[in-house]
């Protein structure tokens, strides 16, 4: 094809090379990269994806909400944040730390030290024969970093402060209520104040007072300290007191919701205005839910038409021809 029948000049293609060669690379201002990830199981002969090329990126200091439906992949994506579990395919970068390229060594110290869990189940963020100061102090030891005993012992007794959890610190976790042992799993995933906190459905096993506690708990270490925090939940209330609501549906991102306050201008008052967007892939693919393609009957192929300032979208009209 010549330059005549394109229209286009070599120096424009130069120009349009370099611009794609300069674009920075995806993700580059995150903290959490998730590109493309895949995470395949395979049980007796039988595959199953829990992860189907999922994007995500969260930016530092962020405090998000991550919903979706049983078996959507939520716990599968939180695993291998954690370190715990390898991704089949795709990248994931936590803190300039590559979660699929790490050595046993170099995993060993993301886990201890880059990220902090707390899970749903008490029994698994506590020791139980551990008082509360105790368990808030071995992972700075188990860190082996060179801080000292008084100040590792300064640093678990401000954490339990901070948290509201004070009065509890000689107590063993059968001591304490479902939402103190929370309060204090949150201290113990800080202690060695990772750059990310993962929370695997921290609120699950609490009633609706509690959870508000414990929600509050995790708020106040994202505002007070800073932390990066990515809640897994399906408690409708943490979901809707976040800014960034992240849903996840077969294995991929598919909507977010955003929450900004506004103040009304005439009478000063604040709301907050919510808003829900489609997630649109690199590869230019868009999710669109499923209510809205049945309700106007949308499947296999829809018409677009590319206006101004909005891509229009119409059921196929050449359907059952
Ligand atoms: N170790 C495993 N072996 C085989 N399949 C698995 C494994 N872990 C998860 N899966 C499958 O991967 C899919 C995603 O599971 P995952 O636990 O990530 O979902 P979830 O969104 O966390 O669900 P829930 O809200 O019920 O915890 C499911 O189909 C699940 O059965």
């Amino acid at each position: 094809m010549t330059e005549a029948s394109t229209g286009v000049t070599l120096g424009e293609l130069e120009r349009r090379a370099a611009a794609r060669r300069d674009r920075p690379e995806y993700g580059h201002d995150a903290l959490i990269t998730c590109d493309r990830l895949v995470r395949i199981f395979s049980t007796d002969g039988v595959e199953v994806q829990a992860l189907q090329g999922l994007d995500l990126l969260v930016r530092e200091g962020e405090l998000i909400a991550l919903v979706g439906a049983s078996g959507s992949g939520k716990s599968t994506l939180m695993n291998v944040l954690a370190g715990l579990d390898e991704p089949t395919a795709g990248a994931a970068k936590v803190a300039g730390c590559d979660l699929l390229t790490m050595s046993a060594k170099d995993r060993l110290r993301y886990r201890r030290e880059v990220v902090g869990f707390v899970w749903q189940q008490t029994a698994r963020n506590l020791l139980p024969y551990l008082s509360a100061v105790q368990n808030v102090t071995l992972p700075m030891q188990l860190a082996g970093r060179t801080r000292k005993k008084a100040e590792r012992a300064a640093r678990a007794e401000s954490l339990l402060s901070l948290l509201e959890v004070a009065d509890c610190r000689d107590r063993r976790p059968h001591q304490m209520s479902g939402g103190q042992q929370q309060r204090v799993s949150i201290a113990v995933a800080l202690a060695n104040e990772p750059s990310v906190l993962l929370a695997d459905e921290p609120t699950g096993e609490l009633d609706s007072q509690t959870a508000e506690q414990v929600f509050a708990a995790l708020r106040m270490a994202n505002q007070e300290l800073g932390t990066t925090i990515l809640i897994v939940t399906h408690d409708q209330s943490v979901a809707s007191e976040v800014s960034r609501t992240v849903a996840i549906r077969d294995g991929r991102t598919s909507t977010e919701t955003l929450r900004r306050t506004e103040v009304d201008a005439t009478t000063g008052q604040e709301s907050v205005v919510a808003r829900e967007y489609a997630m649109l892939d690199r590869a230019g693919r868009l999710q669109l839910p499923a209510d809205h393609t049945e309700a106007l009957g949308m499947r296999v192929r829809v018409m677009l038409e590319l206006e101004a300032d909005h891509i229009g979208i119409w059921p196929d009209d050449t359907a059952g021809h």
